[in-house]
C-alpha cells in the first residue's frame, strides 16, 4: 500500500464544516482516539487529508489527565512543571500562559518565575538552581529566546538533565544522535511531529524524508528521530543550493525554516505527507488580532498534491504543549518512583 493510502483524515472542506464541540478534559477511560477514528474514512483524490493536531493533542492530554489521577491516587503526588520567563515578549507571554493552563487542566502543579528583561544571567541561573533542588518540580522549562545579554547555552546547560523536559540539554540531544542510546527526554516539537505521523498511521520505514531547517530545537532532532524510524533523511538549510529539488524527492516533508510559506505547493511530491512546524505572523487587517498565523508551507498549494498535511494553527503547535506535559509526566514518574506498599 502506498503511503498516500495510509494517512487519512478529514479534507479541508470537511474540517471547515466541522463543529468544534470539545468535551471537557476530565480523566476518561482510554478509548480509541477520535482523530484515529476520523482517519478510517476513504481518501478523497486530489485533496489532502488534514492531520488535526488540535484534536490529537486533546486526546493525548486526556490520556495524561487519567495517568495523573492514577499517580496522585497511588502516591499523593502530582507532576510539577516550572516555567521561567525572562522579559516581556508578547509571544513568549502567550506561550507561557497556555503552558500553565494546560498544566492545570491535566492536574499538574505549576510553578513559575517571571524575571524582568534586565535580569542578570546569574539571577536566571539562581532560579534554575532553586528548581533543580526542589523535589516538587519534576520539569523545568526556560522560555526561549532569552534576552541577548544572557548566554542561552549556559542557562540550558544548568538545567538538571533529569528535569530537562524541553530536551535541549546537549546530553539529551547527543544521546538522540547516537545509536544504541536513549535520551531521558526528546524535545517537544520534534516529538510532537513524530507522534502526529504515528497517530496518523504514516509508515516511515524505508521512506525518504526532507527536513527543511537544521536548528538545535527543531530541524536537527526531527531529522534524528526520522532516521531512528528508518527513514532516509536529507536536511535542507539556508546554504542548500536547490531546496525545491530535495523536497520534491521526499515522501515525508517537515518544514521548520521560519520563512512564511517558503515551501511551495509544486515542491511537494504527489502523495507526500507534510508536517508544517512554522509559526509566522503575517499582517492581516481583516483578522481580529490584526495578524494571522501561517506556516512555512504554502498550505493551499501543498493541499493539491500532499496526501496529508498539518494546518497552521492547529497542527504541530498544540502537540508541542501536549509533549511537554507528556515529558513532565514521564519525568515525574521516574523521580517519584514506585509507590511504597
Ligand atoms: N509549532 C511549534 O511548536 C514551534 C514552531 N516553531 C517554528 O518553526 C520554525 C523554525 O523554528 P526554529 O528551528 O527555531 O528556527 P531557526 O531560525 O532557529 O532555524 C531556521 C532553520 O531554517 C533554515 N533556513 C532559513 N532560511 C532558509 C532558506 N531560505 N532555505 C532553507 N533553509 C532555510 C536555517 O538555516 P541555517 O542553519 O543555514 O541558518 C535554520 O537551520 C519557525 O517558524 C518557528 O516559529 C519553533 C518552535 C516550536
Ligand atoms: N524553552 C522553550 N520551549 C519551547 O517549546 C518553545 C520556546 N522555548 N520558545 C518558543 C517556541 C514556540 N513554541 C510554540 C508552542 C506552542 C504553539 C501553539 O500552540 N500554537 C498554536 C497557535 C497559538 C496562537 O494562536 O497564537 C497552533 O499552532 O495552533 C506554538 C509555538 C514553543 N517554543
Amino acid at each position: 500500500m502506498s503511503m498516500a493510502m495510509q494517512t487519512r483524515g478529514p479534507s479541508v472542506a470537511q474540517r471547515r464544516g466541522a463543529a468544534a464541540a470539545r468535551p471537557p478534559l476530565a480523566p476518561a477511560p482510554l478509548a480509541r482516539s477520535r482523530a484515529l477514528r476520523v482517519c478510517a474514512a476513504a481518501p478523497v483524490a486530489g485533496a489532502a487529508k488534514i492531520i488535526d493536531g488540535k484534536q490529537i493533542a486533546e486526546d493525548i492530554r486526556r490520556e495524561i489527565a487519567a495517568e495523573v489521577a492514577a499517580l496522585k491516587a497511588a502516591t499523593g503526588k502530582a507532576p510539577g512543571l516550572a516555567v521561567v520567563l525572562v522579559g516581556a515578549r508578547k509571544d513568549s507571554e502567550t506561550y507561557v500562559r497556555s503552558k500553565k493552563k494546560a498544566c492545570a487542566e491535566v492536574g499538574f502543579e505549576s510553578f513559575g518565575t517571571d524575571l524582568p528583561e534586565d535580569a542578570s544571567e546569574q539571577e536566571v541561573l539562581d532560579v534554575v538552581a532553586r528548581y533543580n533542588a526542589d523535589p516538587n518540580v519534576h520539569g523545568i522549562l526556560v522560555q526561549l529566546p532569552l534576552p541577548k545579554h544572557i548566554d542561552e547555552q549556559r542557562v540550558l546547560d544548568a538545567i538538571s538533565i533529569t528535569k530537562d523536559v524541553d530536551g535541549f540539554h546537549p546530553q539529551n540531544i547527543g544521546s538522540l544522535a547516537m545509536r544504541g542510546r536513549s535520551p531521558l527526554y526528546v524535545s517537544c516539537t520534534p516529538k510532537g511531529c513524530l507522534e502526529l505521523l504515528k497517530r496518523s498511521g504514516v509508515e516511515l520505514k524505508g521512506k525518504t524524508a526532507a527536513v527543511v531547517g537544521r536548528s538545535n530545537i527543531v530541524g536537527l532532532p526531527v531529522a534524528l528521530l526520522l532516521q531512528n524510524e528508518d527513514a532516509t533523511v536529507t536536511m535542507v538549510h539556508s546554504r542548500t543550493p536547490d531546496a525545491a529539488e530535495v523536497v520534491r524527492r521526499a515522501d515525508v516533508v517537515v518544514a521548520a525554516c521560519g520563512r512564511a510559506e517558503m515551501v511551495r505547493g509544486d515542491w511537494i511530491k504527489p502523495g507526500a505527507v507534510v508536517i508544517d512546524v512554522g509559526i509566522n505572523a503575517v499582517d492581516d487587517a481583516a483578522a481580529k488580532r490584526g495578524y494571522r498565523l501561517v506556516g512555512d508551507v504554502d498550505f493551499k498549494g501543498a493541499c493539491e498534491r500532499a496526501s496529508a498535511i498539518t494546518p497552521v494553527p492547529g497542527g504541530v503547535g498544540p502537540m508541542t504543549i501536549a509533549m511537554l506535559l507528556q515529558n513532565t509526566l514521564e519525568g515525574a514518574k521516574r523521580q517519584i518512583g514506585a509507590p511504597a506498599n
